[in-house]
């Protein structure tokens, strides 16, 4: 800016005449954490909370908004400014003119030291983020009232939850989802990432209306779509938004030509179904979340995902994706689907949470898996545990032996009806078990509060499962335990989960980090059946 100074003072700003203009300098301003911490005003923190504000992109209505370019537009927005700031002879410019490119230059700098100060308040809080013109991140609740115009409904059952600030991913993820913008986003296991969706829809969806399916939450097992449900009905206590699950019952039952349906919980497979057999109608969608994306988008489920995002064709519509684990794959599927979407990481991208104690135990054999969780469960139970196993098979043998000691068990895999799983979920919250024995079945977003230990009873077939079968202790900030168990067949893959642990802040021996690292995927090796009977 060389020309900023005095030449301008003291003249009027005519905001009518380069309303266009102020709104496309604000525009599309590509940023991230890097290029915003370069800018080089000094800031001071405390002071000009609003005035970056002024920048931010007003949110066309969802129903009026249109696709914007990105980097062309960004471009543009700055030559209109370039332009008529540095017209060639500034004695010829009008006096408006003149105040014009003064007020601009005053706007742009207050811009840059907004800019910085959500650059210093993302890198506190490990916030990392890539798009263009990227919101700034909350900094309280208040803010959701302030800047905008929270319900009191919803900010009463904040309040009535206990969530006192928000989590770096509610920090982040809300106000770029609130600002119409799609988005990915990856942050640790049991860090509040349904709150960071569920609460820009509600207030995005404002009250109930009826006529059509406004918003879809994708979730891949019917126990977190339960749960989905669950937490959404809370959020939105004191409002009468009809919030549906979509089970069984309903698909077969419900007519879908007078569905009043603000939003719909729903695994891929069932609203696929439903959405063949009974024609219903997405195409007035106007959020769409793809809750544990990178599972959604593997091959077994990528067909359904599929046709259930063909079948949200509103223009308008915002779609986000959430996950712990972020393959590079689903980045790329994400950037393919998404217009201007941003991209939000908390931390290190595939990461454990750092609240959860690490260990590794070696048992030698598959009978030694069993005499060392019964000696541990004999000198220090500490309920509630959750026990990983590799198939259902396992999980019926394991139960098999543990139902006869003198400890609470049960067990949940995919062979079981939907009433025995719903009920083992419902006596593991209750406290009613113990030990819950499973599979993978609920090793993603499930929350159960207060597991104080996860064991992996069988070694973990890859990094995803490791990072959200052990991420379902240590949740909302509080301390968990993870103990995995390995035979002589797991060696080869020791490795990568000691990398793990490293990362994220658990100590580990040297003679681990020397070990060969390979590349692991469906390690599930074929192991001795759980058993303490001796063979005939
Ligand atoms: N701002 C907050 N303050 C305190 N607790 C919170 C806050 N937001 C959410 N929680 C609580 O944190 C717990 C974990 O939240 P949630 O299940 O959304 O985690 P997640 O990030 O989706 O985890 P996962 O990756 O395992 O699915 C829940 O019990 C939730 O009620």
């Amino acid at each position: 800016m060389a020309n900023d100074s005095f030449l301008f003072s003291g003249i009027r700003f005519d905001r009518k005449k380069f309303g266009n203009d102020i709104a496309r300098f604000g525009k599309n301003k590509p940023i991230d954490d890097d290029t915003a911490l370069k800018i080089t005003d000094p800031v001071e923190l405390k002071t000009e909370k609003t005035m970056g504000e002024q920048f931010q992109q007003r949110p066309p209505s969802s129903k009026k908004r249109k696709r914007k370019g990105t980097s062309s537009d960004a471009v543009e927005g700055f030559s209109v400014f370039r332009n008529s700031a540095s017209a060639a002879d500034p004695v010829d410019k009008s006096n408006d003119a003149v105040r014009a490119d003064d007020e601009a230059i005053q706007l742009k700098k207050e811009h840059n030291r907004q800019l910085e100060r959500d650059a210093i308040f993302r890198k506190k809080n490990n916030i990392h983020v890539a798009g263009y013109n990227v919101p700034s991140p909350l900094q309280s609740f208040d803010e959701l009232k302030t800047r905008y115009k929270c319900p009191r409904y919803l900010l009463r059952n904040i309040t009535e939850l206990g969530f006192k600030e928000p989590t770096p991913i509610q920090r982040q993820a809300i106000p770029v989802l609130l600002q119409d913008r799609e988005c990915f986003a990856c942050a640790p296991t049991g860090s509040g990432k349904t709150f960071a969706f569920v609460c820009p829809m509600l207030m995005k969806l404002k009250g109930p209306e009826t006529g059509a399916i406004r918003a879809v939450i994708l979730c891949h097992t019917r126990e977190l779509s339960a749960q989905t449900y669950r937490e959404c009905k809370k959020l939105a206590k004191g409002k009468k938004f009809r919030i549906k699950l979509m089970t069984k019952h309903l698909s077969r039952n419900a007519d879908f030509s007078k569905f009043p349906c603000d939003i719909l919980i729903s695994t891929p497979l069932r609203l696929r179904l439903t959405i063949r057999r009974k024609k219903v109608d997405l195409s007035r969608v106007e959020f769409l979340v793809l809750d544990e994306s990178d599972k959604l988008f593997e091959p077994e489920l990528f067909k359904q995902i599929d046709s259930i995002i063909k079948a949200c064709s509103n223009p308008s519509i915002i779609r986000s994706l959430f996950s712990a684990t972020l393959p590079d794959f689903v980045e790329d599927r994400a950037r393919e689907l998404m217009h201007d979407a941003v991209r939000v990481i908390i931390g290190r991208k595939n990461m454990a949470s750092e609240t959860i104690k690490q260990k590794l135990i070696f048992t030698g054999s598959e009978e030694g898996k069993l005499l060392a969780i019964r000696q541990s469960f004999a000198e220090s139970l500490n309920p509630p545990v959750l026990l990983f196993v590799q198939s259902k098979e396992r999980a019926k043998e394991l139960y098999g032996e543990l139902a006869f000691d003198n400890i609470r068990v049960d067990v949940i895999h995919s062979d079981l009806s939907q009433e025995q799983r719903e009920n083992a979920v419902d006596n593991f919250r209750a406290g009613k078990t113990w030990v819950l024995i499973a599979t993978d079945v609920v090793a993603r977003g499930m929350d159960f509060k207060g597991v104080n230990c996860v064991i992996n009873y069988d070694f973990p077939d890859s990094a995803a499962a490791y990072i959200h079968r052990i991420g379902r202790s240590g949740r909302a900030g509080r301390a968990g335990e993870a103990i995995t168990l390995y035979t002589e067949e797991d060696i080869p893959f020791l490795r990568n989960v000691a990398n793990l642990m490293a990362a994220s802040g658990c100590e580990v021996p040297s003679w681990l980090m020397d070990l060969q690292k390979k590349k692991w995927r469906k390690h599930r090796p074929k192991r001795d059946s759980i058993s303490t009977k001796p063979d005939i």
